[in-house]
């Protein structure tokens, strides 16, 4: 048939037969055992200043790492054309699994986790592979293949820089990196940046949306046979379009993207609209990152630009205030472009502002109680982990599955608010996950990319693929969690929660 591979796959699979595929993965990447000098895996998380099963449960973790290192052979770098693989030249952590190469937000909790290992040599090359994506594609691809080129994931470079920084206080890197953050930024302002309307008024906001209308490459007959329920071709790459938006989201898929015929979230793939809505969590990724660059250009002495980013702060907390703040639930919800609404239901992603401080000082308690209420309202202190959305779809970003970076989205947000009850809530929410977590950890010996929120101990499942283990980003967050709640004494180095 013809087109049935897209191109980039055609180009490897042509070249090299099936054996020879094999033999190249083999040498394209290949694990390190060892890390840089000054990296210390041993880590001060496992130094005794917690209780003895968080120490035990984290030096597991900590001996996960080099299972999950990789690095490009010099194959990569001399033939780039005969491989998939973007050659960067650092070591990277994999999520692992059948995710062999690296993933853009995967990345940002996998270096908490390496930092509150102090491995901080390695989470630099990561920062430094993803600076030269941006220097040399305009922004940082969904993850290390050429095939993932046409499309991002949520934005997180900045506030890696930010961890790295509030580490190492290293400002000599952050000085000479910092315009490409910006360049980073900017991609997202100009090219996921669309106009809002409530209430008769214009705002704008950002919204998930791949320049490209093919099947993704690496799920090519799934999104064959989604998009084959449509007849003509413009709809059908309207379809693509839409699964790699999903895909660019991270929220690869979820009823958060789809649309009934009355606006309501549906079950059904085929009817997938990702760009009709605006998420609450991008726009609280961008704020933090907009914020974040103001404080940067703050500390590196240029007034001029630190200006640029506080007004683009202050754009954009406006903007989520009056477009995604529900007054009348006390919560945030993602906004239907098409009808003009808000999306009223439960999504772990609601919560995100909180997180990000998009919210007015005067304001933090209160917002912080009313998530609370939300929270309580639904009932989600009873799962074993907060859901992705209450929806069961058979999607892997629906009910029952709980991912991990949004557990430490919802518990620092309710944590920063201040508000007493939040906190408790946010304590609660924490030993639960844990729980889990270290439950399944007991029962299988390793650590998973999702889990039931139903059962505690269970992994997650449906979707377009098998549950993974490894796993990179749930090991990071995990730690995050642990050296906050679970600490006895203080610490040498100052905390990185958020
Ligand atoms: O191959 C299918 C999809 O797999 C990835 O998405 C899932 O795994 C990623 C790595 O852990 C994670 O970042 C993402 O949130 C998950 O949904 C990949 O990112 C997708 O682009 C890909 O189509």
């Amino acid at each position: 048939m013809k087109n049935k591979y897209p191109t980039e796959v055609l180009r490897e699979e042509k070249r090299y037969p099936i054996t020879v595929i094999h033999l190249i993965s083999f040498t394209a990447l290949f694990k390190i055992t060892t890390f840089s000098l000054t990296d210390n895996p041993d880590g001060q998380l496992a130094a005794p200043r917690r209780p003895s099963w968080g120490r035990n449960f984290l030096k597991k973790l900590i001996a996960i790492w080099p299972q999950l290192s990789r690095k490009i052979s010099q194959h990569v770098f001399d033939q780039p054309d005969t491989f998939s693989l973007i050659p960067v030249k650092n070591a990277f952590i994999i999520p692992g699994g059948r995710f062999k190469e690296f993933y853009y937000w995967d990345s940002y909790w996998i270096l908490k986790g390496l930092l509150l290992s102090d491995m901080k040599e390695t989470a630099k090359g990561i920062i430094d592979n993803f600076i030269y994506m941006v220097s040399t594609y305009g922004f940082v691809p969904n993850g290390g293949r050429i095939y993932y080129l046409n499309r991002s994931q949520p934005p997180v470079l900045t506030l890696m820089m930010k961890d790295y920084v509030q580490y190492t206080n290293d400002f000599v890197f952050l000085a000479k990196r910092i315009d490409v953050l910006e360049k980073e930024l900017q991609f997202w302002l100009k090219k996921r940046v669309t106009k809002v309307v409530k209430d008769g008024e214009s705002y704008h906001l950002a919204h998930f949306d791949s320049e490209s209308d093919t099947p993704r490459p690496e799920s090519y007959l799934e999104d064959l046979e989604t998009c084959s329920v449509y007849n003509t071709t413009e709809q059908q790459h309207e379809c693509y379009t839409d699964l790699k938006s999903g895909a660019e989201s991270g929220w690869d898929f979820t009823s958060r993207w789809i649309f009934d015929y009355e606006g309501e979230p549906d079950t059904d793939l085929t009817k997938i609209s990702t760009r009709r809505n605006i998420p609450v969590d991008l726009n609280a990724f961008l704020y933090k990152s907009f914020r974040q660059m103001q404080y940067f250009y703050l500390i590196l002495r240029r007034h001029d630009e630190a200006k640029y980013w506080q007004d683009k702060a202050e754009e954009w907390k406006i903007n989520i205030e009056k477009v995604l703040y529900n007054t009348e639930d006390g919560i945030w919800y993602d906004y239907d472009l098409k009808l003009n609404k808000p999306r009223r239901h439960f999504a772990a992603s609601n919560f995100a502002p909180l997180w990000a401080n998009a919210i007015d000082e005067d304001l933090k308690k209160e917002r912080g109680q009313n998530a609370a209420r939300y929270l309580k309202k639904y009932g989600i202190l009873e799962f074993h982990g907060i859901p992705s959305t209450l929806f069961t779809s058979g999607l892997q970003w629906d009910f029952p599955n709980a991912w991990s970076p949004y557990q430490n989205i919802v518990i620092f947000g309710l944590e920063r608010s201040g508000d007493q009850e939040a906190q408790s809530i946010a304590k609660a929410l924490a030993h639960k996950w844990v729980q889990s977590n270290m439950r399944a950890f007991d029962e299988n010996k390793v650590m998973f990319e999702k889990y039931n929120s139903l059962i505690s101990g269970q992994f997650g499942g449906g979707g377009e693929y098998h549950i993974q283990s490894g796993f990179g980003w749930t090991n990071g967050s995990i730690m995050e969690l642990i050296d906050y709640y679970f600490r006895v004494k203080s610490r040498k180095h100052r905390p990185i929660y958020d």
